[in-house]
């Protein structure tokens, strides 16, 4: 049986649980549940801390694990990322009152609070810059404030946060986050049940970020058609029952489906519809 880490609090566990289900695994009917068997999957899951996932995995008690690239780095544990899963996307930034310093070359002899001291305390290091590193839980944007720390580090995403706490960012991102799954680093790569788990949510990816569309053009047109429409391998391309007419079959990125339909439509293409994939293996 597969064994795998899902966050069970914070902004990771909605969304890596929703995942999961539109993956075809069950998930957990009530938040306090720690472990959970799919049978029918073969598979274990546990509920357990984002920030200890990538500890889990790393000792090869479980397989697999969900969590941030940000907790894996700061963890440094012996764990690697084999997917990114593309949400709770953020950056992780040094912020500061106005004025402070212009950059983290001026840090030195200041105090940083942040809860991710591993990533801080590396960044300081590699850039040769001698400051302090307090640890807090959460909510480090009121250190400044309660005068606990001069400068924080912490995790960005709209920057609502550091707004209302009257802080600026300052200097370049340390790094960019986004969930993604983990594994013991050197694993084997060649799981079959892995391989299967990984195939599953690169499934939820594609069928989250495609849409399927179908036309009908005149064949003279049918080559700049699938310029616009190239699909993934290739359209499929049948012919219409009215001579000199086809009907064109292709994936395209959700995103790009209105502005294609419109080039489609100048072109002469009629009757373009576009459907939802609701699950996909490539
Ligand atoms: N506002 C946010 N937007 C996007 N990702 C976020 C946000 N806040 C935290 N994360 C990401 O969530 C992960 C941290 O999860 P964790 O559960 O430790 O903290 P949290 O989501 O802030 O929850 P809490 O603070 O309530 O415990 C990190 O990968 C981090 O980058
Ligand atoms: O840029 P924003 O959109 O404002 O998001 C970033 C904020 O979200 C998270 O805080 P959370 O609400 O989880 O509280 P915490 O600081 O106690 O973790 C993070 O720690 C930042 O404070
Ligand atoms: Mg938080």
């Amino acid at each position: 049986m597969l064994r795998i880490a899902v966050p069970n609090k914070g902004s990771l566990s909605g969304p890596a649980s929703a995942m999961l289900h539109e993956a075809g695994y069950q998930q957990r009917k009530e938040s306090k549940e720690l472990v959970m068997v799919d049978p029918e999957n073969e598979v274990e899951f546990f509920y357990l801390r984002p920030r200890d996932i990538a500890i889990y995995v790393s000792s090869g008690k479980l397989d697999i694990g969900i969590t941030g690239r940000d907790l894996l780095l700061d963890s440094g544990a012996n764990a690697e990322e084999i997917l990114q899963l593309g949400f709770a996307r953020s950056t992780f930034r040094y912020a500061t009152k106005p004025g402070t310093a212009s950059g983290p070359a001026g840090f030195g002899g200041m105090t940083i609070a942040t809860s991710y001291e591993g990533i801080v305390a590396k960044h300081l290091a590699d850039q040769g810059i001698d400051a302090s590193v307090v640890h807090l839980d959460g909510a480090v944007e009121t250190a400044i404030e309660l005068g606990v720390a001069q400068i924080i580090a912490d995790v960005v995403e709209t920057g609502t946060s550091l707004r209302n706490a009257g802080l600026e960012v300052v200097g370049e991102p340390i790094l960019k986050s986004e969930a993604v799954v983990i594994r013991r680093t050197g694993a084997p790569t060649d799981d079959p049940k892995v391989q299967q788990f990984l195939r599953r949510l690169q499934g939820v990816l594609v069928a989250r970020s495609y849409v399927m569309m179908d036309y009908d053009c005149r064949a003279e047109h049918l080559e700049q058609a699938v310029a616009l429409t190239p699909g993934l391998e290739s359209p499929t391309v049948s012919p219409l029952h009215n001579e000199g007419w086809v009907a064109v079959r292709a994936m395209v990125p959700a995103r790009e489906a209105q502005r294609i339909m419109d080039d489609l439509y100048a072109l002469g293409a009629r009757a373009i519809l576009t459907t939802e994939i609701h699950a996909c293996r490539l």
